[in-house]
């Protein structure tokens, strides 16, 4: 039993105060992971967990693997070592049945939005109920109606093409995708790349909105300093095939390492910081 591992390591007991909230469980737990594409090697040892109900950032420099290791948690990319537990199971020992539970359980938001161009909407949201769940479709709609809503999109916004919406629409329709399902784990690969700094501000805002409500937790890939400041309760940093640090972004930005350095403290980092301390 994976799980009875985890009752001995210090991180299953592991208590943290979360914007407001105790949150007491880990909900993916990677250990020692490899990642290759034949001789390039991505990831190597790689340790990270991921905490119940909390906003993790994962940064890096361009090509450190950010997505790859979004893929291999999802179930997109056959890992080459290691081991990724995910709600106390060890993904290698599932048979297709069982993973398919398990990847029941996420929501994955990726780079391009990825909505069917040639759905509308309310299609596009209710696809997943439609083929994941009993619902039949009336159901499905109604309730791919209600995520709409819950992402802000206004009502008329159901029976458009993907075509005919602004960047922002396109992530909140793709973020109410991600939805449909409820999962307890949401995965967004950039979601706010591309969006104007106003509209990027309102993604994060709705993203943190709806945590709180409804108490997922984020596997947040992003370049976005400002999204990190503004949402992440702790921020993964992936630098030599490896996560350096994980911890909240004071402890992160006060690491010392010439990348972290760099990116925290650069122009970008100051003025994302100066922004977060204006807003507070
Ligand atoms: N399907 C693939 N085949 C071969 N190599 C790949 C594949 N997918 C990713 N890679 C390589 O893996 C490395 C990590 O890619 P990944 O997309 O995870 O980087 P990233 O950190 O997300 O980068 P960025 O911030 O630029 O999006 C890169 O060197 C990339 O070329």
């Amino acid at each position: 039993m994976p799980w009875q591992r985890y009752t001995s390591c210090r991180w299953a007991g592991d208590q943290r105060h979360i914007q407001g909230a105790y949150v007491s469980d880990t909900v993916i737990h990677i250990d020692n992971l490899e990642n290759r594409f034949g001789t390039t090697v991505v990831h190597q040892g790689l340790n990270l967990s991921v905490m119940r109900g909390e906003i993790l950032g994962v940064v890096g420099g361009s090509g450190t693997g950010k997505s790859v290791l979004l893929r291999s948690i999802v179930g997109l990319k056959p890992i080459d070592d290691g081991d990724i537990h995910v709600f106390g199971q060890r993904l290698a020992a599932l048979d297709r049945r069982q993973r398919a539970a398990v990847e029941r359980r996420f929501g994955v938001l990726f780079q391009q939005g990825a909505l069917y161009s040639s759905l509308n909407l309310l299609e596009n949201v209710a696809l997943p109920l439609v083929e994941h769940t009993p619902l039949s479709r009336p159901e499905a709609e109604q309730i791919a109606r209600m995520k709409l809503a819950l992402v802000g999109l206004p009502a008329g916004a159901a029976e458009q093409m993907p075509a005919a919406l602004s960047g922002g629409m396109i992530k909140r329709a793709a973020l109410a995708r991600a939805l449909a399902l409820d999962p307890d784990v949401l995965f967004l690969d950039e979601p706010t790349a591309g969006l104007d700094p106003i509209s990027a501000a309102r993604f994060d805002q709705l993203l943190l909105t709806l945590r709180d409500a409804l108490g997922f937790s984020v596997f947040l890939v992003t370049h976005d300093l400002d999204t990190l400041y503004s949402v992440c309760d702790r921020v993964a940093v992936l630098a030599r095939k490896q996560v350096l640090v994980a911890d909240t972004l004071e402890n992160v930005a006060a690491t010392q390492d010439d990348w972290i350095q760099d990116y925290f403290h650069g122009p970008r980092g100051r003025a994302a910081y100066a922004s977060m301390k204006e807003n507070r």
